[in-house]
Order: structure tokens, then sequence, then C-alpha cells
């Protein structure tokens, strides 16, 4: 009988029982020996259990990761030309303090106009300004360097130290009149901005395949984006947005946000696979809330009967749109000659 011990091989084991010359050892390859292959049998569990698994591992890795996941078969382009224009529209009317009602449309509250995400929500002040001097504490007149701006103090000093009161001086500021105060709103000016919508126009062009494709329905139907309104179950394919939907998305309520304004990214995710039929090549859209301010400055300017310039400043608070785009497109053909990859298909 023949015992073999753990780590032998089936020839040890035989050469130790007979004796013979072992092949391909010293004392075989000094006569006339050969060579062959030798198996080791491995009667442990553990190691036969190991040596399973990373067959497994190996296995599965090529199947799974590099195949089903990552598609190997199948050449990417995952840098797209992008083109993005946006459109937000709406109406509200406002009841100043005197009771002057205004109507705010588009072209009042886009900005910048019509290029950018962007809508005013809230309104802080409007001041009509002229320009005139205004003061900043000081002792003496070097206290006060001509030119020098007061960064805070909407202006540049003039150089004069003059009195303010019986126990304080001031300098003298250049500057528009009257300055702004520094309370914040207390209620959103464009409470109906929750119902304003945005429509966001997108194409994308995956050079690779020579493939590109829009967010918008090609439709004879005149009235179809300004009849339907986006909705990731029931209308996914609709690139109009009403502007509570998405605040809603990013996490935050309307009101909150509206109040001081914020900033919200929308992210547009073409994820196609050319290979399928291109009638399902959808944008996927994702919302994030990424800031709970956003406020911008603006004036329109103007001249009274005695030609004095004036200027109405308005602080305006917002909700910014940052829309960002991204995609990969895999085809199983690689491309050559810059040939589209579906057309490769139809071949
Ligand atoms: N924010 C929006 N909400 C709803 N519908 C919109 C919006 N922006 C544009 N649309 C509609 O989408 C369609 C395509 O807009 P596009 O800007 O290409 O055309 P347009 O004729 O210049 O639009 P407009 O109505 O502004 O004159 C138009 O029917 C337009 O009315």
């Amino acid at each position: 009988m023949i015992v073999i011990s753990s780590f032998e091989t089936l020839e040890q084991a035989a050469q130790r029982s007979c004796g013979c010359p072992i092949p391909g050892s010293v004392q075989g390859r000094a006569g006339w020996g050969f060579e062959t292959e030798k198996f080791a049998l491995t009667r442990n569990r553990r190691v036969g259990l190991l040596h399973r698994l990373l067959q497994l591992a190996v296995l599965g890795y090529l199947l799974g990761w590099v195949l089903v996941v990552r598609r190997g078969y199948q050449d990417t382009d995952a840098a797209p030309h992008v083109s993005v224009i946006t459109k937000l529209k709406g109406v509200s009317v406002t009841r100043a303090k005197d009771a002057r009602s205004r109507l705010w449309d588009a072209a009042d509250y886009a900005s910048p106009p019509q290029v950018g995400g962007g809508g005013v929500t809230a309104l802080l002040f409007c001041l009509s300004q002229s320009p005139s001097v205004l003061d900043g504490m000081c002792t003496e007149d070097v206290d006060c360097p001509v030119g020098s701006p007061v960064v805070h103090g909407n202006g540049i000093k003039t150089g004069k130290c003059v009195m303010f009161n019986t126990t304080h001086s001031t300098c003298e500021i250049y500057g528009w009149c009257p300055v702004e105060n520094n309370t914040l709103p207390r209620k959103p000016l464009l409470a109906e901005a929750e119902n304003f919508t945005l429509f966001i126009k997108n194409t994308v062009n995956f050079t690779k395949f020579n493939f590109s494709k829009g967010n918008t329905l090609q439709t004879n139907d005149p009235t179809y984006f300004k009849s339907c309104t986006y909705d990731p179950f029931f209308n996914p394919s609709c690139p109009v947005f009403r502007i509570g939907d998405v605040v809603e998305a990013a996490g935050e309520t309307f009101g909150d946000l509206a109040l001081l304004g914020g900033s919200i990214s929308i992210r547009i995710e073409w994820d196609c696979d050319l290979d399928q039929s291109t009638a399902q090549c959808q944008p996927q859209y994702s919302f994030i809330l990424v800031d709970r301010r956003y406020n911008f400055r603006t004036a329109s300017y103007y001249w009274d009967s005695q030609r004095r310039p004036y200027r109405s400043l308005m602080k305006l608070y917002g909700i910014r749109f940052d829309i960002s785009v991204h995609g990969q497109v895999p085809c199983r053909w690689k491309t050559l000659h810059a040939q589209s990859c579906l057309a490769f298909h139809q071949r």
C-alpha cells in the first residue's frame, strides 16, 4: 500500500515505495532521463476550498465586472459636447407700501436674462439714489486720505474730516445716497414663483460615435411645452420644470428658500447604451441643494431734468440654478474613421 502524505506527489510516493530514481531529479538527469509534469494532490479541504474560491473570484471579476458592469466588450465615449439653454416663465403682481402694484414677468425676474438659470423670489430694497457726500469716523483730515475707497460705505473719501456732532468727527465720503439698510427680507416678494416654470433645452453630442440627442421632444404641437410639466414617474420626458417641484426634489421647502435665496444644482445625466434603441436614450435629472443664501444687486440709471444722475438700486434674493450635464455612451462596435455606432449596426 502506498501512503501519500499531505503535499507529496503520486510520483514521489511511487518512487519512495520502490526506491527508483525520480525522473528530472539530479539522479534521473544523469542518465536517459525525461521530464514530465507533476500533479500535486492536496488532501486538505481548506487549501482545496481556497483554490476554488480563487478560481471563482477570477471568473466573477471577468464575467461580472469586466463584461457586465464595465461592458468591456464595448467602446465608450464619456466626454459629450453639451449645450444648455433655459427659459423661466411666470407672472406675479406685488403690492408696495404705497399700494402701487407692480407686475413681474420673465424680463424682470430672470437673471441673467434668459441665459443662466436664476429667478428672483424676494426683494430687499429698492432705492432711488443720487451721488452725494456721506460720512465716516475720523479726528483730523489725514485720517481721510483722498480717493481711498470705503468698501462697505459705498463710496470714496473726499479728504475732509468734518464735525458730525459735538463729540464726533467723520470723514466726508462721496457716494450714492441714501445708503442701503442692512435689514433682511421678512417675506418672499414673489410667492407665486413656486408655480413658475423653467424650460431646459439640452443637447449632447458624443463625437466619438457621431451621436447627438436632445431632451426636447420633436413635435409639431406648438402647445406641447406650454402645457406639460416634468414628473419623474408620469412625465419624465417633459423638459419644463415647476420651480416648487425642483425645490422640493432638492429636499427644501419653497417658502424657506425663497426668503433669503439659494442655489440648486440640476444634474442632467445621459447614460445610454447605443447598442439598444436610441428611443430609450433619455436623460435622468437630479436636484441637489447647494447653498441656502443667494442674492445680488442690480441698478438702472436715469437723469432728472437738471441732468443729475440717479439710479434705482435693488438687492434681489432668488433661487439660482446651476445646470451640469454628464454622460457616457457605450457602444459594442469600435469606431473607425469617425463613423457612427448606429451606422455600424445597420451594416
Ligand atoms: N419656462 C417655460 N415654461 C413653459 N413653456 C415654455 C417655457 N419656456 C419656453 N416654453 C415653451 O417652449 C416652446 C419652445 O420654446 P422656445 O424658446 O424654443 O420657443 P419660442 O417660440 O421662442 O418661445 P416663447 O414662447 O418664449 O416665445 C415654446 O412653445 C415656449 O412657449
